[in-house]
């Protein structure tokens, strides 16, 4: 098995597109966040909100009715489109265009919603990030993975990565199944832990940044509006995932020395995204 390829900031640089003096929001992607259900609305919340603050021009998203006055009360920038059910996604349709689909925060497992996610995935062509409730959609039909484009990412969490491949006996084992499994659908894996790893066929990408304040309710949900948000601003799809986990961990870092590891909160992610671009823009002055 090949050693990791170490994600410092030499690396980041090379992958990193500093903004465009002229650009405008038209171009500068729009994004859809797919996800929510009673009770999980916070998860949309939080990841489409990332998703505006790593730099996506335009975001939509994409939630159960229940779910209307939260979002455009606690994000005016997001625009909003509900599902016909009250509680839950039960039939995927929107009339934009965007370049980047996120799916999968506080989604839930209904039987309606996983109809609704196979129906998204027969036709979908546009770039994918799928984490949470629709991985675990995926392994309880593990026969719809042939229809993921490639390069679709996924993020799943050890819990999800272990519904999805099964069990492992050793860090060794759990690497060998992913890149199996990354091999044989063509999928870059965002395997979340700590540190993250991405897997892209045989090739291992160790992350360097973050610290165990990121281990709170709802940095995962962060972590894909980012993601989701680099896709929709046209880097290529291991690059998105590279330079979201990077700017993640690096909020965290950021942010440690005045809230500590207990009071770090996913906001603090999203608050602290401006000062880790901002770190990029001076290293690369
Ligand atoms: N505010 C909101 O709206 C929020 C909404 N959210 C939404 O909730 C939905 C369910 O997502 P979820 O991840 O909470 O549940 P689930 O998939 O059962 O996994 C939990 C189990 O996995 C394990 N585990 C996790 N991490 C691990 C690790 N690092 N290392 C090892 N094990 C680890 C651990 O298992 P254990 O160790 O207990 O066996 C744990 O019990 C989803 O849609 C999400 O988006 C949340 O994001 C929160 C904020
Ligand atoms: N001890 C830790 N050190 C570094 N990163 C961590 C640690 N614990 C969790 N994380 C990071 O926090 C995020 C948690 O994601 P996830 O489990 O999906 O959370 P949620 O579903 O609540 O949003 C991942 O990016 C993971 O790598
Ligand atoms: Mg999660």
């Amino acid at each position: 098995m090949m050693n990791p390829i170490y994600i410092h900031q030499k690396e980041i640089l090379k992958r990193y597109k500093q903004p465009d003096q002229y650009t405008h929001k038209g171009i500068q992607g729009h994004a859809i966040i797919i996800g929510g259900s009673y009770g999980k609305m916070g998860a949309v919340c939080l990841s489409s909100k990332a998703c505006l603050k790593t730099g996506c021009g335009l975001v939509t998203v994409f939630i159960p009715k229940c779910g209307y006055d939260i979002l455009q009360i606690a994000i005016p920038e997001v625009m909003v489109i509900t599902d016909n059910q009250e509680k839950f996604i039960s039939n995927i349709i929107f009339d934009i265009t965007p370049q980047a689909i996120g799916i999968g925060p506080g989604l839930g497992l209904e039987i309606e919603t996983q109809q609704a996610v196979y129906k998204l995935l027969q036709t979908n062509k546009i770039p994918l990030v799928i984490d949470a409730d629709a991985l675990n959609i995926l392994s309880k039909n593990k026969e719809w993975l042939p229809l993921l484009q490639p390069k679709t990412i996924i993020s799943p969490h050890p819990k999800e990565l272990e519904r999805l491949i099964g069990k492992w006996n050793s860090d060794a084992e759990k690497l060998e199944k992913s890149i199996t499994f990354s091999k044989e659908y063509n999928l870059i894996i965002v395997m979340k832990g700590a540190p993250t790893r991405i897997i892209d066929g045989d090739t291992i990408y160790g992350n360097t940044t973050g610290n165990a304040a990121l281990a709170t309710a709802g940095t995962g949900d962060v972590l894909t509006g980012m993601i989701t948000s680099l896709l929709a601003q046209s880097y290529e799809p291991i690059n998105a995932a590279i330079l979201g986990v990077y700017l993640h961990g690096l909020t965290a870092d950021i942010a440690l020395p005045e809230t500590g590891y207990q009071s770090f909160i996913a906001s603090d992610v999203i608050t602290n995204i401006g000062k880790a671009f901002l770190s990029l823009e001076n290293l690369s002055k």
